[in-house]
C-alpha cells in the first residue's frame, strides 16, 4: 500500500510541467493543499485518464525511514485521477490503490532500451520501432495495468544495437538484455513514441512469452542501510555538492533538472544516487552498473564517480566557452562602439554615414566633371560605386574600392590649361629666364608656331642633351612657362621597376598608380608639361624593362590609350608634352632615341658664363638673400677670376654655387657692419668718442684718438687692400651709394658730422675673391706654357663637357731593333689600337721625311695621357698621337697653342668625330689660338655661334699630311 506521505508544492515538481494544464501547476504552487485542489481542478478538466501524479516524500515527514524506503524507494506516490471518485475523499492519510505489491513475483512485457537504463522517479521516452511490442504496451494501458519492463540492451560488439534489437525474439532478445531493470508504468503512447517513468528495480527470473517478450519478473529492494551512518552521509553530501557544482557550471543540465534542484536536499539516499546517475553524462554500462547495485553506499560512490567525471567535463565546457565568448565579444565589442561612435557622429551631424560620405563626396567630382569624363570611365566608376554600397566598410576591399575610385575620380579627365600660342610673348619668358640657348629657344619657338597654326598643340618627345648644370631641366620650366602649361619633373635615374611608370596591380597591398598618373592627379591638368629627367640612366629593370614602358608612355602613337595598371582604364597622353634630359645621349635605349628630337646643349664658353653669371645668377642671388644691389659691388674682374679659376666647368652650377658662397657671406658682414653703425652711433651721441669700423664689420672704440689717427688707419686698410685677408667695405652717403669705389674716399670712417645714418657697401674685386671662396680649387688644364718636344694637346669629349689634354711622349730606351710602344694612362681598348695606329702612320711619315732616321725602329717608345687616373677612350686623338710621336721623333716642339683633335685610318685619312662645341668651347677655355678640326666637321663648327668661334684660328683637314705641315711649319 502506498500513502500520500508529503505533497505540498515538491508535488509539481515531478509533474512533468508540459503534459499538465496550466491552471493544475499553478494551484499547486500556491496553495496549502494544493492536491486535492490540483486533483479537483484537473479532474473537471478534460484531460485524458487515466493520468498519474506523482509526489515525494521526504524522509521527515515519514514515520520512519525503512517504510519510506519500502514504498516505491520511499520516494514516490501515486495517484490515479481515474479512480479517485470524490476529490474531498483525498486526504493526507488516505490509501491509494495499489498496483503491484513490492513482495510478489509477476509478469511483465520486457521492453529493451538501447541508450540508457531507466531510473526509478525518471520520465524517458522510447521509440519502439517493433509493432507487435508496441501493440502490447497499447493493450496493457487500455487495461489499465500500464507497465512493462525496461531493460538496458548490451551492447554488441560491431553492430548497430538500435536497429537490429527489434528483429530480434524470445531467448535471443533475452541474452541481450540486462537481467536487471526497472518497472516502467506507461503514461502515453504517441504514434511508436511511448513515455515511461521508473518506479522499481526489477530482475529477470525467467521467459514466459517470446513474441512479444514477457519475462517473469522479482522486486529489487535496496540493502538496509544505516542513514545515520556517518561514511553515507558524507558521501551523500559530497554528491550533493557535487551535483550543485555540475548544475551550476552547466547550463546544459541546469535547464533540464532546474526544478529538482531546490529539493536535492531532501531526497533519501538512494533516490540521491539514482538522481545524480540519471542526470549524468556517463556511458551506459556505468549507469546500469549503478541500477544494478542495491548497496546503498556503494551506489552512491559511484554515482559520486560519475559527478566527479561530469564536473571536469564541465570545467573544460567551461574554459572552451570562456575562450571563445572572449574572442566574439572583443569584436562585438569593438563593432558596437564603432555603431554607436557612427550614430552619435550622425546625430552631432558631423558627419553622414561612411559610405554616404564618401559616395557623395566622389558624385561631387565626377559632376564637376561630368560632360568630359569619358563614357567607359564612367561606367567603371558607376560600377565601382555601387560595390561600395554592397561592401562591409572595415573590409579589406572596401578601402581598396575606396582609394580606386579616389584616384578615378581625381584626375583631370578633358581639363586642358589653356595653351598660349603668342610667339613673341614665349620669346621673352625664354630670354628672360635663361641667356644664349638659342638652339632650344628657337625649337620652342618652332612648335608655338606649329601649335598657332594647327589650334592644337601636338605631343612631341624632345630631348635635351648636355653636360650637368647647362640648364636643361630649367630651361624645362621656362618653356612651360612660356606655354602656359603646368610643369611636372620626375627623374628616371636608376629606375629599375616598371610598376613605377605603369602602377601596380590593384590586387597588391598598398598598389599605387603610375608616376604619370600621379603627375596628372597633382598638376589637375590633362596636357601638363612633363620633364623626364635623367633618361640616359634609365635602369636596367629586375621587374619588366623600364625602356619599353616608357616607350609605350612617350611614343605619339601609343600614348593616345595608355594603360595604367593600377586604373586599368585607357588614359589619353596624347596632348601632355614631353621633355627628356640627358647627358650621355648613346646610353638611351635605341627605340627611344629614335623617336626624340635631340637638341644638345654644348655648355658655356667664358663670355656666356660672365653675362650668366651677370644678369640671370648674381641676380637671382642676391635677392634670394635679400641685398640691395647698391649694398653690393662685384666688379668683372673678380667674376672673370671666379669663372677662371674657380667654376671651369662646362655648366654653370658651380658657378652659381660660389655665388651664392660669396652672397652669403656679404649678407653676414652686412649684418655686422649695421650692428657696428647702431652702436656707433649710440656712442657718439653718449660718449663723443672716435669710433671706427674695422675690416671685419666689428666696430672699435678708441678714447682719445684723433680723426687723423683713423684716417690714417682707414688709409693703410684700404692700401693694403691687395694683400690683405680682410674685405673690402664702403660706407657712403646715401647719395653717393653708387658712386665707384675711389681711394681718395675715406671708407671706413663714420662721418659724425653728418648724419649718422650710413650706407654700407660690401666689395667684391679680384684682389679678395679668396676671402669669399678661399683659393683657387681649379688650376689651369695647361699643364705646359710651350709644349716640349714629344708634348702635343689634343681636344676631348667628356660627359662633363668639353676639355684639353695632352698626349705625351717620350723614347726609353735606344738600340737597333729595339722599337716599341708602352702605353699608359687608363686608356681604353679604341684609344690603344689608335695609338698603334698612329704610330704605323708616324713611321710611314718619318721615312718619307727624314728617310735616314731609324728612330721607330730602334727606339723603345712611351706614350703616355695625363690624368692617369681618369679613364680615356675614343679614336680622336689619333691625329695628336701621331703629332706627338712625330714631334718625338724629329726632336721638334710644335707650333704654340696648337690644339687639334681627329681619327686617322692606316693610310692617313682623318675621319671626323663628335662634340665639336664643346671641344672648342674647352680649347678656347684653356687658351688655345690654333684647332684643327677634321674637314667633315666643318658644318658643325659654322653652326657654332660667333663669340664661341671669336679669335680662333681653325683648320679642317682630310689628311694628316696637312696637320704635319701646320704643326711643324717653321713660322
Ligand atoms: N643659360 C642660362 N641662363 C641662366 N641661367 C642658367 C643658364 N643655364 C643654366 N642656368 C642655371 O644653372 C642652374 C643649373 O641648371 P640646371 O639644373 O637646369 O642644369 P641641368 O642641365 O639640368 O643639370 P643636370 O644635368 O645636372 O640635371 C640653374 O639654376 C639654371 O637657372
Amino acid at each position: 500500500m502506498l500513502k500520500v506521505l508529503s505533497y505540498s508544492c515538491r508535488f509539481q515538481n515531478v509533474l512533468a510541467p508540459h503534459s499538465l494544464p496550466a491552471a493544475v501547476t499553478r494551484s499547486c504552487t500556491e496553495s496549502t493543499s494544493p492536491l486535492l485542489r490540483a486533483l479537483n481542478s484537473f479532474r473537471s478538466s478534460n484531460y485524458p485518464k487515466p493520468y498519474i501524479f506523482r509526489a515525494f516524500c521526504s524522509d521527515s515527514s515519514s514515520s520512519d525511514g525503512s517504510d519510506s524506503s519500502s514504498s516505491d524507494g520511499g520516494a514516490a506516490v501515486k495517484a490515479a485521477v481515474g479512480e479517485v471518485e470524490d476529490a474531498d475523499a483525498i486526504s493526507p492519510n488516505a490509501i491509494l490503490p495499489t498496483v503491484f505489491r513490492p513482495d510478489e513475483c509477476f509478469t511483465v512485457v520486457a521492453l529493451p532500451l538501447p541508450h540508457r537504463p531507466l531510473f526509478p522517479g525518471f520520465y524517458m521516452p522510447v521509440n519502439v520501432k517493433d509493432p507487435k511490442l508496441l501493440a502490447a504496451l497499447a493493450e496493457s494501458q487500455r487495461r489499465q495495468a500500464p507497465y512493462a519492463g525496461a531493460f538496458l540492451v548490451k551492447d554488441e560488439p560491431d553492430s548497430d544495437t538500435e536497429k537490429n534489437i527489434y528483429d530480434l525474439k524470445g531467448q535471443e532478445l533475452l541474452n541481450r538484455l540486462h537481467e536487471v531493470g526497472t518497472l516502467a508504468q506507461i503514461t502515453s503512447i504517441q504514434g511508436d513514441q511511448v513515455i515511461l517513468v521508473g518506479h522499481r528495480r526489477l530482475r529477470i527470473t525467467e521467459m514466459v512469452n517470446e513474441d512479444p517478450l514477457t519475462v517473469k519478473v522479482d522486486h529489487l529492494k535496496d540493502l538496509p542501510y544505516d542513514k545515520d551512518d556517518d561514511v553515507i552521509k558524507a558521501t551523500s553530501f559530497e554528491v550533493i555538492s557535487t551535483i550543485r557544482d555540475v548544475l551550476q557550471r552547466s547550463s546544459l543540465w541546469r535547464d533540464h533538472v532546474q526544478t529538482y534542484t531546490k529539493h536535492i536536499g531532501d531526497f533519501n539516499y538512494p533516490r540521491l544516487a539514482d538522481f545524480g546517475a540519471a542526470i549524468s553524462g556517463a556511458n551506459k554500462v556505468q549507469l546500469q552498473q549503478v541500477l544494478e547495485d542495491l548497496d546503498v553506499l556503494k551506489r552512491l560512490q559511484l554515482t559520486l564517480e560519475l559527478m566527479k567525471k561530469e564536473v571536469e567535463i564541465s570545467k573544460i565546457q567551461e574554459t572552451i566557452a570562456k575562450a571563445i565568448e572572449e574572442k566574439i565579444s572583443g569584436e562585438q565589442r569593438r563593432y558596437l562602439l564603432n555603431e554607436q561612435l557612427k550614430a552619435i557622429k550622425k546625430e552631432l551631424g558631423l558627419e553622414t554615414d561612411d559610405k554616404t560620405a564618401l559616395t557623395a563626396k566622389f558624385r561631387e567630382r565626377i559632376d564637376l566633371n561630368k560632360d568630359k569624363i569619358p563614357e567607359h570611365v564612367m561606367q567603371v566608376i558607376e560600377e565601382e560605386l555601387t560595390k561600395l554600397q554592397l561592401l562591409e566598410a572595415s573590409s579589406s576591399e572596401f578601402n581598396v574600392t575606396r582609394n580606386y575610385l579616389d584616384w578615378l575620380t581625381a584626375l583631370p579627365w578633358g581639363n586642358y590649361s589653356d595653351e598660349n600660342f603668342d610667339v613673341s610673348r614665349a620669346q621673352t619668358i625664354l630670354d628672360e629666364d635663361h641667356y644664349g640657348l638659342s638652339d632650344v629657344k628657337e625649337r620652342i619657338l618652332e612648335f608655338i608656331a606649329v601649335g598657332k597654326l594647327r589650334g592644337t598643340a601636338q605631343g612631341k618627345i624632345v630631348c635635351l642633351s648636355g653636360p650637368p648644370g647647362v640648364g636643361k631641366t630649367s630651361i624645362g620650366r621656362s618653356i612651360a612657362r612660356a606655354l602656359n602649361r603646368k610643369f611636372y619633373r620626375f627623374s628616371v635615374g636608376g629606375l629599375s621597376d616598371v610598376a613605377e611608370i605603369k602602377g601596380h596591380r590593384r590586387t597588391y597591398i598598398g598598389a599605387m598608380p603610375g608616376k604619370l598618373v600621379q603627375c596628372l592627379k597633382s598638376v589637375g591638368t590633362a596636357n601638363p608639361f612633363v620633364l623626364i629627367d635623367e633618361i640616359d640612366k634609365l635602369g636596367r629593370g629586375h621587374a619588366g624593362d623600364p625602356a619599353s614602358a616608357m616607350l609605350e608612355l612617350l611614343d605619339p602613337e601609343q600614348n593616345a590609350n595608355f594603360l595604367d595598371h593600377y586604373l586599368d582604364v585607357p588614359i589619353d597622353l596624347s596632348k601632355v608634352l614631353f621633355f627628356c634630359t640627358a647627358n650621355v645621349i648613346e646610353n638611351i635605349p635605341a627605340p627611344l632615341l629614335d623617336r626624340m628630337e635631340v637638341i644638345s646643349i654644348a655648355g658655356y664658353i667664358t663670355d656666356e658664363k660672365l653675362r650668366i653669371a651677370r644678369d640671370y645668377l648674381e641676380k637671382t642671388t642676391r635677392e634670394a638673400c635679400g641685398i640691395k644691389p647698391e649694398q653690393v659691388e662685384f666688379t668683372d674682374g673678380a667674376l672673370l677670376s671666379l669663372i677662371e679659376n674657380y667654376c671651369r666647368e662646362a655648366g654653370v652650377r658651380n658657378l652659381q654655387k660660389q655665388i651664392e658662397k660669396i652672397y652669403r657671406k656679404i649678407a653676414l658682414q652686412l649684418v655686422r657692419l649695421s650692428a657696428a653703425n647702431e652702436s656707433l652711433s649710440l656712442a657718439s651721441d653718449e660718449s663723443k668718442a672716435d669710433c671706427f669700423v674695422d675690416s671685419s664689420g666689428n666696430m672699435v672704440q678708441e678714447e682719445n684718438q684723433s680723426k687723423a689717427e683713423t684716417e690714417e688707419r682707414s688709409h693703410e686698410d684700404k692700401s693694403d687692400k691687395n694683400t690683405s685677408d680682410n674685405i673690402d667695405f664702403e660706407q657712403e652717403h646715401p647719395q653717393t651709394s653708387n658712386d665707384v669705389l675711389d681711394d681718395s674716399k675715406d671708407t671706413t670712417e663714420v662721418d659724425k658730422a653728418e648724419e649718422p645714418k650710413v650706407i654700407e657697401k660690401v666689395m667684391v674685386s679680384q684682389s679678395n675673391l679668396t676671402d669669399f671662396v678661399g683659393k683657387p680649387i681649379f688650376h689651369a688644364e695647361r699643364i705646359y706654357d710651350k709644349t716640349p718636344t714629344g708634348v702635343v694637346m689634343g681636344l676631348a669629349w667628356t660627359a662633363m663637357g668639353g676639355s684639353t689634354l695632352y698626349i705625351e711622349t717620350t723614347s726609353v730606351e735606344q738600340g737597333e731593333g729595339k722599337g716599341a710602344l708602352n702605353l699608359t694612362g687608363q686608356l681604353g681598348d679604341v684609344m690603344k689600337e689608335s695609338a698603334q695606329i698612329a704610330l704605323t702612320v708616324a713611321r710611314g711619315i718619318l721615312l718619307e721625311k727624314e728617310p735616314q732616321s731609324n728612330f721607330f725602329a730602334d727606339s723603345k717608345v712611351h706614350l703616355h695621357v695625363p690624368a692617369g687616373a681618369t679613364p680615356k677612350d675614343g679614336p680622336s686623338a689619333g691625329c695628336t698621337m701621331i703629332t706627338s710621336l712625330l714631334s718625338l721623333a724629329m726632336k721638334r716642339p710644335v707650333k704654340k697653342d696648337l690644339a687639334m683633335t681627329g681619327e686617322v685610318t692606316l693610310t692617313g685619312k682623318i675621319l671626323p668625330i663628335g662634340g665639336v662645341k664643346e671641344k672648342t668651347i674647352a680649347a678656347k677655355r684653356s687658351g688655345v689660338k690654333t684647332i684643327v678640326f677634321p674637314a667633315a666637321n666643318r658644318r658643325d663648327f659654322d653652326e657654332l655661334s660667333s663669340n664661341v668661334k671669336e679669335g680662333l684660328d681653325v683648320h679642317f683637314v682630310e689628311e694628316y699630311r696637312e696637320i704635319y705641315d701646320l704643326a711643324f711649319s717653321e713660322d
